[in-house]
């Protein structure tokens, strides 16, 4: 069995490092924090991050990042957005060639719009950038460590690599697809945390399931506009990565960003709420980015931009239904046309 470094020991890179173990890996579990990386080692918990989880004797925490990747033939990076730089510079000069490189981060960075392995590829070149591979789909942390069935998606521009992610990762609770559309992949993760902020907002102000179901499938949309326009399949974003993650973040209870959202929604201002959760809400900085990104590419995106204006400019929820609601009468097919132009092509 291989070693495996896991960068990032909060919820996902635990519970991950969790199906790493199961499948006999030796996973080394980094921390930039010592005294997690303690109690990795002395008391095989994680307790701030996922309480009830027991972890494996093959999971074992690192502080130090040269002695956590060195040998290891494949890292796996999961950190928040806002974190990937300064890992990856970090990791620039520890990494060898041969070794896989995979994130399972959800984000777009606001000032550069970019996707996380656009980032990485900045901090790390072209000719790694060429290999990564991203994990993603619908799953919680939570779950994933109660060894709850899951799936996900793995893609990188390099099959070779994204088929070795699926052999390290895949098992009989975990089941890993492989798909080629990188783009699609990284947007469909990355926008589904924005629309179940905005299903948060919904549920806290007391709507109903019908007004979900509508954030959910009209968020489904102005993912796909978006993503046609950055040159994703959007047939991506009928798969797991795309309606799947949307269902799961938008409806369940594990998710960060649907409770974020519900507190915003019962009135609560964003500090508090930020500072209520103590894990990343990436779906925030990710409407900045994509709101801002919209703009300069000319993609309508109604939800996004009023959940813009509502995080960012302090518009009441209620304005935002209003305006979403009370928006100029709209042609369902010819929306959705694009859709069926770019399958055809
Ligand atoms: N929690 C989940 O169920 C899932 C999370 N994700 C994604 O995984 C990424 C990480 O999320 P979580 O693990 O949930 O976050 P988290 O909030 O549970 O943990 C974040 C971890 O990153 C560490 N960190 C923060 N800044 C750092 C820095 N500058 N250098 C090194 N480490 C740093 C923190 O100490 C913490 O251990 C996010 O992009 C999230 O969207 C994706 C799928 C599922
Ligand atoms: O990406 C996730 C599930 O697939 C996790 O979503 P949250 O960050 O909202 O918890």
């Amino acid at each position: 069995m291989s070693k495996v470094a896991v960068l990032g020991a909060g919820s996902w890179g635990t519970a991950l490092a969790s199906v790493l173990a199961d499948n006999n890996h030796d996973v080394r579990l980094w921390s930039h924090r010592e005294d997690q990386a303690q109690e990795i080692n002395d008391h095989h918990t994680n307790k701030k991050y996922l309480p009830d989880l027991n972890l494996s004797e093959n999971i074992m925490g690192y502080s130090d990042m040269e002695a956590a990747v060195e040998d290891v033939s494949a890292i796996l990076v999961v950190v928040p957005t806002k974190a990937i730089r300064d890992v990856c510079k970090q990791l620039k000069h520890l990494m060898t060639d041969d070794q896989i490189l995979i994130h399972a981060a959800k984000g777009i960075e606001p000032e550069t719009h970019k996707r996380i392995s656009e980032m990485m590829t900045d901090e790390l070149g072209n000719e790694r950038g060429n290999k990564i591979v991203v994990l993603a789909g619908p799953s919680h942390a939570e779950e994933v460590a109660k060894r709850q069935p899951t799936t996900v998606t793995v893609s990188s521009y390099d099959l070779g690599q994204a088929e070795a992610a699926q052999d390290l990762f895949m098992n009989d609770r975990f089941r890993v697809y492989t798909n080629s559309d990188l783009v699609g992949v990284e947007i469909g993760g990355a926008l589904k945390n924005i629309i179940a902020l905005g299903a948060g907002i919904s549920d806290g102000l007391g709507y109903g399931d019908n007004a979900k179901a509508a954030l959910i499938t009209r968020g489904l949309t102005e993912i796909a506009r978006l993503g046609g326009k950055m040159d994703a399949n959007p047939l991506t974003f009928a798969g797991l990565t795309g309606v799947g993650d949307l269902i799961v973040t938008c409806t369940s209870q594990h998710s960060r960003n649907w409770r974020a959202g519900n507190m915003l929604g019962k009135g609560y201002v964003l500090d508090d709420v930020l500072e209520q959760m103590g894990m990343v809400v990436e779906g925030v900085r990710t409407t900045k980015a994509v709101y801002q990104l919209s703009r300069k590419i000319s993609v309508d995106m109604p939800i996004t931009q009023g959940l813009y204006e509502l995080l960012f400019h302090e518009k009441d929820p209620k304005q935002v239904v209003d305006q979403l609601m009370n928006r100029g009468k709209t042609n369902e097919m010819e929306d959705l046309a694009f859709i069926l132009k770019k399958t055809d092509e």
